[in-house]
């Protein structure tokens, strides 16, 4: 039996703003750091030992990692990056604010582009790769995603990376984004596609999965 502990990132200044992000790379508020200490306020009371944290390639997802790990005093343990864990992707629509897309296109089609499962926002014209990416090969950054295609990108991280170690009986942190962890809630909780527009994930809230020996859920709390 292992346990998994899934958390979004702090406030991040473009939350505040209300501004769409995706992988637009955006530092926490302040507010955001206390929501990160909070958080790791949280799993420390869980006395739980991990084996590992897994992060995106974004600031405010690792910076939020690097807060929880010091609060826990585990800031030694194995950190993995990566870009399947980075925040959907969301095109042409980041850096835009919310409320003028909303009074531009309408709120029906901003919620759709926010909630829907298959829905991909309008595409870059092209996207020139941040170096950060150049270890994972080219072309990666992709030029929009639905919350689909981030589904689909973010689970063979799950397979290779941890699910096994969670089958291995090392508990596992995953600090990342709202719509890459409503993916992965999607896959844990076996949510159909048409009900994941409902399933909100909050800045800085620790979500804890335990698992038995075979990755079935013994139980799932909001810590
Ligand atoms: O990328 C973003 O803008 C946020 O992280 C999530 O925004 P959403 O709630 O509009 O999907």
């Amino acid at each position: 039996m292992a346990t998994l502990v899934v958390l979004r990132h702090g406030e991040s200044t473009a939350n505040r703003d209300n501004i769409f992000t995706g992988w637009n790379d955006v530092p926490l508020t302040a507010k955001g750091r206390q929501q990160a200490a909070k958080a790791g306020q949280l799993v420390a009371e869980t006395h739980l030992q991990f084996g590992r944290l897994h992060t995106s390639m974004l600031q405010r997802a690792i910076v939020t990692s690097n807060i929880v790990l010091e609060r826990l005093d585990q800031l030694f343990i194995p950190v993995e990056k990566s870009w399947r864990l980075n925040e959907r992707h969301y095109g042409a629509l980041r850096g835009q604010n919310k409320d003028a897309v909303k009074a531009a296109v309408g709120e029906r089609q901003v919620k759709i582009w926010r909630r829907s499962f298959e829905t991909v926002p309008p595409l870059l014209d092209h996207v020139t790769q941040d170096r950060r990416y150049d270890k994972f090969g080219p072309h990666i950054e992709p030029r929009g995603e639905s919350l689909e295609m981030a589904y689909h990108r973010l689970m063979p991280y799950w397979t290779d990376e941890i699910a096994p170690r969670l089958l291995d009986g090392q508990n596992q942190l995953v600090v990342a984004h709202g719509s890459t962890l409503r993916a992965l809630i999607k896959y844990l909780d076996d949510v159909p596609d048409e009900q994941i527009s409902q399933v909100e994930v909050a800045n800085g809230e620790p979500i804890r999965y335990d698992f038995d020996d075979r990755l079935r859920i013994q139980n799932k709390i909001v810590l």
